[in-house]
């Protein structure tokens, strides 16, 4: 059984389409790319898997588990997580504390704990703190993890993004465009720290991009929407060699 299952979804906005019939597959541990156009429904797609969305039509199964239309809470609770195109960090909490909310929905302690600061409290801190730091240390944010996030380089801002995701220990890590506006040096380094999270972590991955040669660097399989239909799928090179999806994109030039 896959990790995940898309059958057959949809979404409408007022009389506009903007994603149908929606079929996807997702191994666990795998690398998928999600490309497309300008405007193609790629980041309604993501907005439906984590909850942001209700789709008007069909199922989606994490694990077994229909979890169409649930609160965005739960949907990470039960494995997906995701970052955001325009990066969304606490900008004026440090570094450390924005990965120990990531852990926070997962570590579950009685609130009286935390409240009356209960031996229980310090444990469960202490326990946290080298959780984030070990995190921290992968994407070799450790130096700055007292700094306030906003402090950080545009580059890194986005691994810490990636790092509180993985905080919350997913079975799927959505990526919306991380290599935006990243430089061809910053970029080529977060296709390695992708691939070595995928492993590390064996979580599956499915990211937005535009950059093709990101995308075709690490992607194992390709899905392709136009006007919020799946026009192709498959392996890097069926997908760069497509008609239709060469057509797709000179025609949104
Ligand atoms: N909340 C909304 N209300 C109305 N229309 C929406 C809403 N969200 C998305 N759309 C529309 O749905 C279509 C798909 O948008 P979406 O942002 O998913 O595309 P995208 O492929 O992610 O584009 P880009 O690559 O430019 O980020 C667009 O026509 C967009 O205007």
């Amino acid at each position: 059984m896959a990790l995940l299952e898309v059958m057959n979804v949809g979404i409408a906005f007022g009389g506009l389409q903007a994603v149908a019939q929606l079929d996807m597959k997702i191994e666990k541990g795998h690398l998928y790319g999600l490309i497309g156009p300008n405007g193609a429904g790629k980041t309604t797609v993501f907005n439906m898997l984590t909850g942001v969305y209700r789709p008007t039509e069909g199922d989606i199964i994490l694990d077994g588990k229909n979890i169409t239309g649930k609160a965005p809470a739960k949907i990470n609770q039960a494995g997906i997580a995701r970052t955001f195109q325009n990066i969304r960090l606490f900008s004026q909490m440090t570094v450390l504390d924005n990965v120990k909310i990531g852990l926070h929905n997962q570590v579950k302690y009685p609130m009286w704990t935390g409240v009356f600061r209960l031996p229980g409290f310090k444990e469960k801190e202490q326990e946290m703190d080298y959780r984030a730091m070990k995190l921290l240390k992968i994407f070799d944010l450790d130096k700055e993890a007292n700094l306030p996030a906003s402090s950080l380089p545009y580059g890194k801002q986005r691994k810490l993004e990636i790092a509180r995701a993985l905080a919350t220990n997913p079975k799927l890590l959505l990526l919306d465009e991380p290599a935006a506006g990243m430089n061809p040096s910053e970029s080529e380094e977060l296709m390695n720290t992708i691939k070595f999270v995928q492993k590390e972590f064996d979580v599956a991955i499915l990211l937005i991009e535009h950059d093709m040669n990101f995308v075709m660097g690490i992607c194992e399989y390709i899905y392709v929407l136009d006007y919020g239909r799946v026009i192709a799928q498959g392996n890097g090179e069926s997908i760069r060699n497509n008609p239709k999806v060469i057509a797709a994109y000179l025609g949104g030039d």
